[in-house]
């Protein structure tokens, strides 16, 4: 989890390589409404987001259902969109990508080809609630290239 371009799909991706999980991209789940809505660089609302998490919590349930791992991409920024996603489930953790806004700025504006405008960065933030530690967080920096992200993560992950 973390606000746009902090990182979760590059830095998703590679966890789910090392580990040997599936990885599942939020994005995709999106209704293409909420996606144009975005583009069209209006933030989403609590009424937009509902549905599309319920689809990602849903899509944990059916992977583990059959005996998989995963990891997901999710912004996930209020505590309330957490709940939803774990629904009371031991077996999830969350990891929060914690960077500046500074410097996730300039990785947004360097990024090609993605819906998601510059624009919105300050709503994700002003909507962002950083995780508290009773969600049992792996909150990382991502002040570091994406192998050295990926290993923080590992490391804290249980085994
Ligand atoms: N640790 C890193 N170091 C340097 N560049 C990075 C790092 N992590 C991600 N990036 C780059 O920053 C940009 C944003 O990353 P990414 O698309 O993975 O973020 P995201 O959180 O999935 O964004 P969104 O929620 O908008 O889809 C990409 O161009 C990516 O290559
Ligand atoms: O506002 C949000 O909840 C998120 O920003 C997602 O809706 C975006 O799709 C994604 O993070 C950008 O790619």
């Amino acid at each position: 989890m973390g606000v746009s371009s902090s990182g979760k799909s590059s830095i998703g991706k590679a966890l789910a390589d090392r580990l040997g999980w599936r990885f599942a991209d939020g994005d995709d789940f999106h209704p293409p409404a909420n996606v144009e809505k975005q583009r069209a660089g209006q933030p989403l609302t609590d009424e937009d987001r509902w549905p599309w998490l319920q689809s990602i919590a849903d899509e944990i349930d059916r992977v583990t259902a059959e005996g998989g791992k995963l990891v997901v991409a999710c912004s996930a920024l209020k505590r309330v969109y957490r709940e939803l996603l774990v629904h009371g489930r031991h077996d999830i953790r969350i990891v929060y990508l914690d960077g500046s806004k500074e410097l996730i700025a300039m990785r947004m504006a360097a990024r090609k080809n993605h819906f998601m405008p510059s624009s919105l960065l300050d709503s994700q933030f002003k909507t962002l609630e950083v995780p508290g530690t009773d969600e049992r967080v792996i909150a990382v920096s991502i002040d570091d290239d994406i192998v050295g992200i990926v290993d923080a993560i590992a490391k804290q992950l249980p085994t």
